[in-house]
């Protein structure tokens, strides 16, 4: 089985490095100082269990590994429509795209069986570039539970969890599905394969919907922002409305608003990772954490005034240190 990560930083790297380590054949797509790096020297993994360093193919040209059973993409949301031609020598007649990104999903409305079945979202997907360029028969979903950073090139520091939830649109238990939980399983990570991946979306979407722009714009860490009684209700109000919206569209949370905060909260003091890519200088991933949400609200006739006004901030938030919409 060929699995090729596209766009291995930290949460490509964490899984390749798993995989690798497992033997399984695995290669790497990334680019500049860390692709430098881990071909030089190796992909160097660290756990609390200890370091390892693998020896991985890594390249910046798709066409050096050709295709491929699957490709998991860990690039971050707003760089994956331009990455989409780049991609394409990865792709054979049966190669399978597993989206490991954050955020609503570009194949959202695949397989969904009702009335908005093939809509697309422009806030993900802008122009359609993934669902004309890779096809959503292809895909199968993933939600990513690991948190890890990329310490310096070619190093990635795992900082915990190890679940990567795997689900196809129509919530079959596939072949192609079974066969990359098998192989995610060999190497040490957990892949269930879920029947009903868009609820498991939703309720990780709930903490970035909210967590994530109310960090960036008070730098406050989930502890702090999950119990100051302001942010709270700030954050709840966010979930509630994409709660109306995503039970529109049939999902079922299994845990309330209020279990999902206090979840938030005792993760302790951590700076989400749009605080951390505003603090760092790096594009924010707000059209799809946030944007999309508010995207889905006008295809349901939801309205979402709250999310409506930490979308503004945070948008002009993100201009003024231009790290979005540029
Ligand atoms: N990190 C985490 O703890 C978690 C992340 N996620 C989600 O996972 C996804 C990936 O995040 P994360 O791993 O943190 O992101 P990273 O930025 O660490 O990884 C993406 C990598 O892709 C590289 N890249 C970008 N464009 C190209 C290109 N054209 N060719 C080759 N390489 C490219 C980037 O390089 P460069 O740095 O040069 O741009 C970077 O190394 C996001 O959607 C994120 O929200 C989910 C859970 C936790
Ligand atoms: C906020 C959190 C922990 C999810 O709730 C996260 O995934 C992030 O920092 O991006």
């Amino acid at each position: 089985m060929k699995i090729c990560i596209f766009g291995a930083g930290a949460i490509g790297g964490y899984m390749g490095a798993k995989l690798a380590q497992a033997g399984a054949d695995v290669s790497l797509v990334a680019r500049g100082p860390h692709l430098k790096a881990m071909r030089e020297n190796g992909l160097r993994l660290i756990e609390e269990s200890g370091e390892t360093t693998v020896n991985v193919t890594a390249s910046d040209n798709a066409a050096d590994l050709g295709p491929q059973d699957y490709v998991i993409v860990t690039l971050k949301a707003h760089s994956v429509p331009a990455v989409v031609p780049h991609m394409q020598p990865l792709i054979g007649e049966d190669t399978t795209i597993v989206s490991g990104v954050n955020g609503v999903p570009w194949w959202y409305f695949h397989k969904t069986g009702e009335d908005l079945e093939g809509t697309r979202l422009e806030t993900v997907d802008p122009g359609g570039a993934q669902w004309d360029g890779f096809g959503p028969d292809r895909v199968l979903g993933c939600v990513v539970y690991p948190a890890a950073e990329v310490i310096e090139p070619g190093v990635v520091k795992h900082i915990e969890g190890n679940r990567f939830s795997l689900g196809e649109p129509d919530g079959s238990k596939s072949e192609r599905a079974v066969a990359l939980s098998k192989a995610l399983m060999a190497a040490g990570l957990k892949a269930p394969v879920r029947p009903k991946i868009r609820d498991e979306i939703w309720v990780k979407l709930w903490g970035n919907l909210s967590f994530n722009p109310i960090s960036a714009l008070t730098h406050s860490t989930l502890d702090v922002l999950c119990t100051d009684p302001g942010t709270r209700e700030v954050a709840r109000n966010m979930m509630l409305e994409a709660q109306t919206i995503a039970e529109k569209l049939g999902v079922k949370f299994p845990i309330d608003v209020d279990r999902r905060i206090q979840g938030g909260a005792d993760v302790g003091a951590h700076r989400t990772s749009m605080l951390q890519d505003l603090d760092q200088g790096r594009p924010m991933e707000i059209d799809a954490l946030v944007g999309s949400v508010k995207e889905l609200g006008r295809v349901t006739q939801t309205p979402t005034p709250t999310i409506d006004t930490v979308l503004s901030l945070i948008a002009l938030r993100g201009k003024t240190a231009g790290l979005y919409g540029t």
